[in-house]
């Protein structure tokens, strides 16, 4: 029975290697692999409840760059994902989302959700806390901004991000309501909070 139910495009982006396709093979398939670098363009479809997700990965080198426009067209959500142990995997952040706001053409940027992961805090190398990373993107991005520490070696959190996303969707009916702007923290998220669809 697939009245009602929704489909969520959520598009995943940010630098090579921070690990974007370790993060999606980890929710979709449970399991941590080495992974090959993503060659262009790749997408999966996973049910939560009443709502479809859509995810689409794509690579952080250079060369697929061209891709871009389709892959983010429509977009619903947009994942953008840092590398906790190498600190300009961050700041890029900015150009990431620079980008895909000027390629999708968003009426207004403030509103579009934008989920942040600082992925990888597993590794004892890590430079970029959470409070950090938080503090850098309400300075350097703004607006509706969801951020979630991660480990896709370790399955801390991969979940929950997505879970987020369906949880919003399926707890707001379609509208043109202004959501608060907002920057919170897994663990300083307190209630559903945020806007979609
Ligand atoms: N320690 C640790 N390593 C990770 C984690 N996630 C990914 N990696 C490793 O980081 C490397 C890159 O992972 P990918 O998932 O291929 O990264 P990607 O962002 O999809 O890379 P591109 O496809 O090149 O854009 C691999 O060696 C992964 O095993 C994590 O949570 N912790």
């Amino acid at each position: 029975m697939t009245k009602g139910r929704k489909i969520i495009k959520v598009v995943i982006i940010g630098e090579k290697s921070v690990g974007k396709t370790s993060i999606l093979r980890r929710y979709v398939d449970k399991r941590f692999v080495t992974l090959k670098p993503t060659i262009g363009v790749d997408f999966v479809m996973v049910s939560e409840n009443m709502v479809t997700l859509q995810l689409w990965d794509t690579s952080g080198q250079e060369r697929f760059r061209s891709l871009e426009i389709s892959y983010y067209r429509g977009a619903d959500y947009c994942i953008l994902v840092f590398d906790v142990t190498n600190e300009k995997t961050l700041y890029d952040l900015k150009l990431w989302r620079d980008d895909f706001i000027e390629k999708t053409e968003i009426r207004d940027p403030i509103l579009f959700p934008f989920i942040i992961l600082g992925n990888k805090i597993d590794d004892p190398n890590r430079v970029v806390t959470e409070k950090a990373a938080i503090q850098w993107c309400k300075d350097n991005i703004g607006g509706n901004l969801t951020y979630f520490d991660t480990s896709a070696k370790d399955n801390i959190n991969i979940e929950q991000v997505f879970k987020h996303i369906s949880n919003q969707c399926e707890n707001q009916p379609q509208s043109n309501e202004i959501p608060p702007e907002q920057l919170i923290s897994l663990t300083e998220k307190k209630s559903n909070q945020s806007s979609c669809c």
